[in-house]
């Protein structure tokens, strides 16, 4: 069981720095000696280059960075897939969440249909209409649906990635209004921080594996940590109070793991800036080898 890591210091899809040192501060808290330790080979090849917000213009004020994200996009897509050619599980690191744009079209040119469960404070389905922002970071999703701008759609040179019946949203509670619109109109599975309440985390964990992960088809997980209440994960650009507590957390990824259809898992929104020495990034490795197999017993 090998796993290739990809960093991707990526942060002009976001609207403060700090992510861009994601990678860095991921693997410091021990990735990969923690990922040997439950006996996986582990092959980290580094990061791909990103380049400075400051040494590009923003452009387009309702998709900042639109040029320099799509050619990292493509850059990374091309990664991921040599991963899997080579029996590799890809595990990415951010950087912000427009680094799924090219892990998941890397991972979808190689296993068709693909599940995706996206577990985020956020849905990330706006479009350049619909974003009160301009940050392309949540608008990911909605583009590898195949809505939005088409030189997002395109990476890679084809669309959609996703089936809207394959995406799981997990641990929503900040949706923009256009946003609300588009979820709905295109009938997007997302199970609320509200849901979770109701219901329950095992129980909501249960339909989510069953949707992403129907008829055994193969899973990508994507994992922002600012799903994670703010009081567990305070190094994220974009914190909403009221998420996900660590026992839920930690759950969501054994859920996951115990399904052993993950094919792909990126882990995303560490801003080591804002963070309190390393806490987010640590749980952020804690998190990751949950959903790959670690358990408690
Ligand atoms: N990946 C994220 N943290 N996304 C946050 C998105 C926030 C807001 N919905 C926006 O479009 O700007
Ligand atoms: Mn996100
Ligand atoms: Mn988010």
């Amino acid at each position: 069981m090998r796993i290739r890591v990809i960093g991707v210091p990526m942060d002009l899809g976001a609207d403060r720095r700090g992510v861009d040192i994601g990678p860095s501060a991921i693997r410091y808290a021990g990735l990969s000696e923690h990922l040997r330790r439950l006996g996986y080979t582990v092959n980290d090849i580094g990061n791909v280059h990103v380049p400075q917000p400051e040494s590009r213009p923003v452009g387009n004020t309702q998709l900042k960075y639109l040029e320099p994200i799509v050619q990292v996009s493509e850059e990374l897509a091309q990664l991921v897939t040599e991963a899997l050619q080579a029996n590799e599980f890809p595990l990415i690191l951010g950087g912000d969440h427009s680094i799924a744009l090219g892990s998941i079209s890397g991972v979808a040119r190689v296993h068709q249909p693909l599940g995706v469960i996206w577990v985020d404070a956020h849905t990330d389905f706006n479009t350049g209409e619909t974003t009160p922002s301009g940050n392309i970071h949540g608008m990911i999703l909605a583009a590898l649906a195949g809505l939005g701008d088409g030189r997002l759609v395109e990476v890679g040179g084809w669309s959609p990635k996703l089936n809207t019946s394959d995406i799981v949203i997990v641990g929503a509670r900040d949706i923009d209004p256009g946003e609300q619109n588009l979820l709905r109109n295109n009938h997007i599975h997302v199970f609320t921080m509200s849901d979770i309440d109701e219901r329950g985390i095992s129980e909501i964990m249960h339909q989510a594996v069953a949707i992403a992960g129907r008829d055994n088809h193969p899973v990508h997980l994507s994992l922002d940590l600012d799903a994670l209440d703010p009081r567990e994960a305070p190094g994220v650009g974009t914190a909403v109070r009221g998420g996900l507590s660590y026992r839920e957390a930690h759950l969501v990824m054994e859920m996951v793991a115990s399904t052993h259809q993950l094919v792909s898992m990126d882990v995303v929104e560490v801003n080591a800036i804002l963070d309190r020495e390393n806490a987010t990034a640590r749980l952020a490795v804690e998190l990751v080898l949950s959903a790959l197999g670690k358990k408690i017993l």
